[in-house]
């Protein structure tokens, strides 16, 4: 049996020896490299924080001292340390989420895998503590990434301003986000991990003056409560100290007892207090360690000697069809420049910042301000491509109204990661974009259904200089061309049957589901059109007369149904006072669980067969069609 066997909870870690703590690291880094090589996860996060969890449940007792992890997707050692070692199946359909899950576990609190939130959520905590009079401790970590996103400044105002309420905020500085982190923020992280020497004075008086008969103590404590200004000789700690938080650190966040110690010194403190560990990313793994790019934030199932990728490659993906299109277009409009929030890779931004450096940003986790900066940008003379997973825009989307929108600027918002995702659970579908945006005036949003209509699609929005537009995609290889056989305005038509009864409006991606619930119409003889709107904000106004030569309209989105393009088409059809009914397809109005994206949409019914199915019954149920009179 290993140490890590042995450790049921928590408490098992208490009695450990140091060198049996060594051990047990060393443990959990051979198990998570070959874990996650075998389902893919977020592996770098997770070698780099081995100690600081160790160290945390050591000196802390989850679960009545709340520990909250901000983003979560370096929480696997946590799990690991509470009871969950059967990372079999993770991220997968049944298995351990890739992040907190209150459902797993007591030990877990927050599930939003959006960055920058736990000090708020710590700020909460600590609240509700003091206004019960309840015992515990409220401990926050928090990446270096992370304090980058402006949530975290907007709860560090708040912990900050409470003297007397005990919180501590643990920041694992590993210096990168995916890439390395940006920013003045970073900038002063950096000066804070390049003078500890203040730790190491103060490790050096107490070891040697605690020791000292009779004066020893006193200069001691004088030594540890220096003013600042002698603090600062050694390790300025300005903004955080400024702030009026007490800083501990910087902290060799790979040893233990330091960091122990630090919590310990933290958990006497009756007062927020920050204690600043320095992490590897990637940390006993070479090969995170020697890549460049993200230390292997994210890997796929690989082999874990040779890092070679295991999963079967389907083709180019949505994101690299972007990648080279946005160069291209940038060779020809030198007013083209490009925002990402921490994601320049992971987007598909690489090669644009390889051949335009200067006419990149990257603003850190920070949507809102990559939104507000894009206005800023449009309105200065220039066209921002503003490129975000879907579901990390949901946070911008104050910014989209009321700064881009409302000032008619001509930014073009890239939404990768549109749609069921699946694996990284509930928080990260981009499912709501086609949704909340629905009600922003002006907006035009693109859902492209293959590469080519991606590429055209890209273009027409970066051709609009006087309102936002939107282009969105989802996580997978992006399939076969789909020629249209017709256009109808701006409609394209996939299909056309005789005397056809139905209608399938198909949203992007969703139009190959649409041709193969035709053909099964058909073959039971309801014959169907199928059209891609292509641009799905506004409602294209050749629908509604199109809609009303069919007796029923079914409109198929990788999208939450509720107030989606089916809602608008209903409203378009509405309007144009066409009563023919309409069925939405979409994603129900629920927090789905993790597993892939296929396993997903089969059991939301975004299927060829559900789809065809629901039609057909649909129409069983309507009057028959009266014959006219030949
Ligand atoms: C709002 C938001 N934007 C982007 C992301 C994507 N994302 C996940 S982890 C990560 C980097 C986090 O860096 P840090 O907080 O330093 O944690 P580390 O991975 O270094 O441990 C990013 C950008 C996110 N989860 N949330
Ligand atoms: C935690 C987080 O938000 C990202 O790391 C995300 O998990 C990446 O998702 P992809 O794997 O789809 O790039
Ligand atoms: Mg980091």
């Amino acid at each position: 049996m290993t140490i890590l066997e042995n450790i049921r909870g928590p408490r098992d870690l208490k009695a450990l020896s140091e060198p049996e703590l060594g051990r047990l690291s060393e443990e959990i880094r051979e198990f998570l490299v070959h874990a996650v090589a075998r389902t893919g996860g977020h592996l770098g996060p997770n070698l780099g924080v081995v100690e600081l969890s160790i160290a945390l449940h050591r000196v802390f007792e989850s679960p009545v001292d709340r520990i909250v992890w901000d983003t979560g997707h370096q929480s696997y050692v946590h799990k690991l340390l509470t009871g969950r070692q059967d990372f079999s199946k993770l991220r997968g359909k049944g298995g351990l989420s890739g992040y907190p899950s209150r459902e797993e576990s007591e030990h877990d609190i927050v599930e939003n895998s959006h960055a920058s939130t736990a000090l708020g959520w710590a700020d909460g905590l600590a609240k509700a503590r003091q206004v019960q009079g309840e015992k515990g401790h409220v401990v926050a970590v928090i990446g270096d990434g992370a304090l980058t996103g402006g949530m975290a400044w907007e709860a560090l105002n708040n912990i900050a301003a409470a003297k007397n309420r005990p919180l501590i905020i643990v920041v694992n500085d590993n210096e990168r986000s995916y890439a390395p982190t940006i920013g003045g923020l970073a900038n002063h992280l950096a000066t804070l991990r390049t003078t500890d020497g203040y730790e190491k004075v103060l490790a050096w008086g107490k070891d040697v003056l605690l020791r000292t008969p009779v004066v020893g103590h006193t200069v001691y404590e004088a030594l540890h409560g220096a003013k600042k200004g002698f603090k600062d000789a050694f390790a300025p700690q300005g903004l955080f100290e400024d702030l009026g938080l007490k800083y501990v650190g910087p902290i060799d966040g790979h040893d233990i007892g330091a960091v122990e110690s630090a919590l310990r010194r933290a958990k006497r403190f009756h007062g927020p207090v920050l204690v600043h560990c320095l992490t590897e990313k990637g940390r006993g793994y070479e090969p995170a360690l020697a890549h460049e790019e993200d230390h292997f934030h994210t890997v796929g199932v690989m082999d874990p000697l040779t890092c070679e990728p295991l999963a079967p490659s389907n083709g180019p993906s949505w994101t690299s069809v972007f990648g080279d299109e946005i160069v291209r277009i940038g060779e020809e409009r030198e007013d083209v420049v490009a925002i990402t929030a921490a994601m320049l890779h992971p987007v598909g931004l690489g090669k644009f910042a390889a051949r335009f450096p200067d006419r990149v940003w990257d603003v850190g986790i920070a949507e809102q301000h990559a939104a507000v900066s894009a206005a800023g940008l449009a309105t200065g003379g220039v066209h921002p491509v503003v490129a975000v997973y879907a579901t990390f825009l949901n946070r911008a989307f104050d910014q989209l109204l009321m700064d881009v929108a409302l000032h008619r600027c001509g930014v073009t918002f890239v939404l990768d990661r549109a749609g069921v995702t699946g694996v990284d659970g509930a928080s990260h579908n981009g499912m709501w974009d086609m949704s909340i945006l629905q009600v922003v005036p002006g907006l035009r949003i693109a859902a492209p259904r293959d590469a080519d209509q991606l590429r055209a699609q890209l273009r027409e929005a970066v051709a609009v200089d006087d309102a936002p537009t939107l282009v969105r995609f989802p996580k997978e290889s992006v399939g076969p061309s789909i020629p249209a056989v017709d256009r109808i305005g701006g409609l394209d038509v996939l299909h056309r049957g005789e005397r056809p009864e139905v209608l399938l409006v198909a949203v992007g991606v969703m139009a190959p589901v649409c041709l193969q619930a035709a053909e099964l119409l058909e073959a039971r003889g309801i014959n169907c059109t199928v059209v891609d709107p292509r641009w799905v904000k506004p409602v294209d106004p050749a629908l509604p007369g199109l809609a009303a030569e069919h007796r029923l309209v079914a409109v198929v989105e990788d999208n939450s149904r509720a107030a989606g393009v089916g809602a608008a088409v209903a409203l378009a059809l509405e309007d144009a006072d066409v009563d023919v009914p309409v069925r939405r397809f979409g994603i129900p109005e629920q927090f789905l669980a993790h597993a892939k994206r296929g396993e997903v949409l089969a059991d939301i019914g975004l299927t060829p067969v559900e789809v065809a199915g629901r039609i057909s019954a649909s129409l069983a149920v309507q009057e028959p069609v009266k014959e006219t009179a030949e």
